[in-house]
C-alpha cells in the first residue's frame, strides 16, 4: 500500500486507528477454547467488529510464535482473512526483527513475501545492512523503532552524544539515508508526549506508528497536538484496550465500542487537517 492510499483510507474512515491483535489464549473468553482454532476465531470476530473503524491491524508476532506451529497457522489465517475480506486494511507484523544482512533477508522474506503483510517492525540497533533487506520490497514498509513507549526507552534511546543529540534522534537522522517517507515509518510511543515535537523536526512527513494509548496510559490528544502532519502521519495502535474491552460472550461488541470511542476522538482531531 502506498502512503497516498493509506491517507485516502484515513480520510474515508475519519480514523487513523490501528487495532493490535495481541491475542493471548489465557485472555480470550473461555467458550472459544472449544473451537478448533480459538485464536483465529477470536481474531475473525474482532476484525469483523472493527474493520469499518480502523485503517490498520497489527498482530504482534510474539503472541503467535509462543504457540508454536498452531500460532503460525493462526497468524497466517488471520492475515489471509484480512486480505480477503478487508483488502483496504494496512497490515503490520510487529516482529521487531533485524540481524546481519543475509539473516535479515530471510526475515524480510518471511513477513513481506510469504505472509505478505504491508509492513514489519525492525530494530535499528545493527545498522544499515540489517535494515536494507526489508527495504527491497516494492510497496512494502519498514517501521523502525525510534522512541518506544516503555520505561526502558530511557536506557539507550535517550542517551545523549557530545552534541546533545539523543540516540533515537540519531536513528531518525541516519535512517533517512536508507529509506524515505514512502517506505519507512517510525515507532514512537504515545507515552512520549512532548517528544513528538522534536521528532517532527527530523521527520516532518513520515508516518509514525504510535503504540501506548489505552493500557499504557498515553494521551491521544497530546500525540495529535505534536504529531499530526498534513497527511495525518499517525497510526495510533491500541491492543488490550480494544480486544479485551469485554471478556464475555459479547467481546466483539465490547471491542467495537472501544474502537468507536477512539475513532470518534480521531475524527475530531482530523478536523484540524482535513
Ligand atoms: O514502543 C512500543 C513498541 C511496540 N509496542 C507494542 O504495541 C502493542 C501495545 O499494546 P497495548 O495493549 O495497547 O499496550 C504491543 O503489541 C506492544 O508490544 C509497544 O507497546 N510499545
Amino acid at each position: 500500500m502506498t502512503k497516498q492510499e493509506l491517507f485516502e483510507q484515513i480520510k474515508k474512515k475519519e480514523s487513523f486507528l490501528c487495532v493490535g491483535l495481541d491475542t493471548d489464549p489465557n485472555k480470550i473468553p473461555a467458550h472459544l477454547l472449544y473451537e478448533e482454532d480459538p485464536i483465529f476465531t477470536f481474531n475473525k470476530e474482532i476484525i469483523d467488529a472493527t474493520a469499518d473503524l480502523c485503517v490498520a491491524y497489527k498482530p504482534n508476532t510474539a503472541f503467535y510464535e509462543s504457540l508454536g506451529i498452531k500460532g503460525w497457522i493462526a497468524l497466517g489465517k488471520t492475515i489471509q482473512y484480512i486480505k480477503t475480506y478487508y483488502p483496504e486494511q494496512f497490515i503490520i507484523a510487529d516482529a521487531k526483527r533485524g540481524d546481519i544482512g543475509n539473516t535479515s533477508a530471510m526475515y524480510a522474506r518471511t513477513f513481506l513475501d510469504d505472509l505478505n503483510v504491508d509492513a514489519v517492525t525492525v530494530a535499528p540497533y545493527m545498522g544499515e545492512d540489517s535494515v536494507s533487506p526489508f527495504l527491497s520490497y516494492e510497496n512494502k514498509w519498514v517501521i523502525l523503532l525510534a522512541l518506544t513507549s516503555n520505561k526502558g526507552s530511557q536506557d539507550f534511546q535517550l542517551f545523549k552524544n557530545e552534541e546533545g543529540q539523543h540516540l533515537y534522534e540519531r536513528v531518525l537522522e541516519k535512517s533517512q539515508d536508507w529509506g524515505n517517507d514512502e517506505n519507512m515509518m517510525y515507532v514512537v510511543g504515545a507515552t512520549q508526549g512532548k517528544s513528538f515535537e522534536a521528532i517532527r523536526k527530523y521527520v516532518p512527513n513520515h508516518f509514525l506508528l504510535v503504540p501506548g494509548v489505552g493500557a499504557q496510559g498515553g494521551s491521544l490528544q497530546e500525540v495529535c497536538k505534536y504529531g499530526l502532519n498534513t497527511q495525518c502521519g499517525l497510526l495510533v495502535n491500541s491492543s488490550r484496550g480494544i480486544i479485551y474491552a469485554d471478556n464475555t460472550i459479547d467481546y466483539a461488541e465490547g471491542a467495537r465500542n472501544a474502537a468507536k470511542t477512539l475513532q470518534l476522538q480521531m475524527a475530531k482531531e482530523l478536523e484540524a487537517i482535513l
